[in-house]
């Protein structure tokens, strides 16, 4: 066995023993009624609504069986982490995979943010595992190699380019970046991205969003996927120090000019449709705007069209109840066109509250009343939690009055 072989036996042995540690020690616990129908929601495992009955340890075990019977740790056999030509470590599909599957569930060996890394380095020598744990770290991706002795600096510097966090439903959670794990955290980002990631607590899955290819590499988006395309560069470049190879950013470097055309024949137009005219235009335009595009363009086109949208209603350009109609349509477009459902829940998140701000402004009750059992019949069509988490949503947005969300 060469030294990368052995090396790599020993992170399995040492993190399948941590992980095992981590299940055994949560099966006392009883979970809260939202951790649970989170893991439900996901796992798609019917548990008793009885919290009494119901513990993480084992549903996490459960998730063990059901996709990875056939290894002995929470990695999948359909990945492999190799060498890239330009980013470094990257990770690859060993077969072909899926669109909606799980690739890889693993719990994080390591959960804090740069303040509690650095509480970490203070009192190291008090953690039984902190010397586990730095052998660990070493093995993620810092810009410069890190000292024998792990400075304090290379310690938050590692949280920072490698590190993690629990979604908020809504895509906020860029600060929130505190969950290592051995595997993802060597997973590329795309701004085309082919898997999507979300944290359970400390156990992070990851899902494919379209077929894959067995040799393809994967691909998370570092952030929130509807962001502006214009300003992935200075995201990635502010937060992850690092400028974007992927096809996605490589593809419009050579294309700009025509992708730019076509995005600003499209405004123009937009700009000159009479909002009584959204309804029936607008669709169509975009429609025939991403004609030639593939879907990875036009994914990120509908998305730059939203931002548009929201960006015409901010400067008053657009009239706010019809723009909530457009946006409207174009969301559902998105859903039903180029999405995958684990992303669904995102973009109905946006709708819903689009449509509950939308409520707010109106005055007359009976309209709230519709819109929001129009908003309620999207969320449940979609999957997107059922009632309870329309209720809780709800009670989130609905009864407080901030809308700044939208500026
Ligand atoms: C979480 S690590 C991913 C694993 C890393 N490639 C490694 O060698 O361990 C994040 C770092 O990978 C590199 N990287 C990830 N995606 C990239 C991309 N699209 N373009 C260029 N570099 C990328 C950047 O250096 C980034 O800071």
């Amino acid at each position: 066995m060469n030294s990368e072989e052995n090396q790599t036996k020993l992170h399995v042995t040492q993190v399948t023993a941590h992980l095992q540690n981590l299940v055994d020690n949560s099966a006392n616990l009883l979970a809260n009624q939202n951790e649970i129908s989170k893991y439900e929601k996901f796992f798609g495992f019917q548990y008793s609504s009885d919290i009494q009955t119901v513990n993480i340890g084992q549903i996490i075990k459960d998730a063990k069986k059901k996709y990875f019977a056939d290894t002995n740790n929470y990695f999948s056999s359909k990945i492999e982490v190799y060498d890239t030509v330009e980013m470094g470590k990257g990770v690859r599909a060993t077969e072909d995979i899926i669109a909606g599957t799980c690739v890889i569930v693993e719990k994080a060996f390591l959960v804090a943010g740069e303040a509690v890394m650095k509480q970490m380095y203070d009192i190291k020598k008090k953690i039984p595992q902190y010397q586990q744990h730095v052998e660990l770290l070493k093995q993620l991706y810092v810009p410069e190699p890190i000292s024998a002795e792990v400075s304090e600096q290379d310690l938050s510097q590692l949280t920072k380019y490698n590190g993690y966090g629990e979604p908020d439903r809504l895509g906020n959670n860029i600060d929130l970046l505190d969950h290592l794990f051995l595997k993802i955290s060597a997973v590329n980002h795309s701004c085309a991205a082919n898997v999507t990631l979300r944290c359970y607590g400390d156990v992070g899955v990851v899902i494919a969003r379209e077929n894959i290819k067995s040799g393809d590499q994967i691909f998370i988006c570092y952030k929130p996927i509807t962001f502006p395309l214009s300003s992935h560069s200075s995201i990635l470049q502010q937060n992850f120090n690092f400028t974007c190879k992927c096809s996605l950013c490589s593809y419009l470097t050579s294309n700009s000019q025509q992708f730019d055309q076509i995005y600003n024949n499209f405004v123009q137009t937009l700009k000159s449709l009479k909002p009584s005219e959204y309804k029936t235009h607008l669709i169509p335009l975009v429609k025939s705007s991403v004609l030639n595009m593939n879907v990875d363009l036009k994914r990120q086109f509908v998305n730059s069209v939203i931002q548009t949208i929201l960006l015409l209603r901010n400067r008053k350009v657009m009239e706010r109840n019809e723009n909530g109609a457009v946006l409207l349509l174009l969301i559902q477009m998105q859903i039903d066109s180029y999405l995958v459902k684990d992303q669904i829940v995102e973009y109905q998140s946006q709708l819903f509250k689009l449509l509950l701000t939308k409520s707010k402004m109106q005055t007359q009750t009976k309209d709230k009343k519709k819109l929001k059992d129009q908003a309620r019949e999207i969320f449940v069509k979609y999957e997107a939690g059922g009632q309870s988490a329309f209720d809780a949503l709800c009670a989130e947005y609905f009864e407080n009055d901030d809308v700044s969300w939208v500026k």
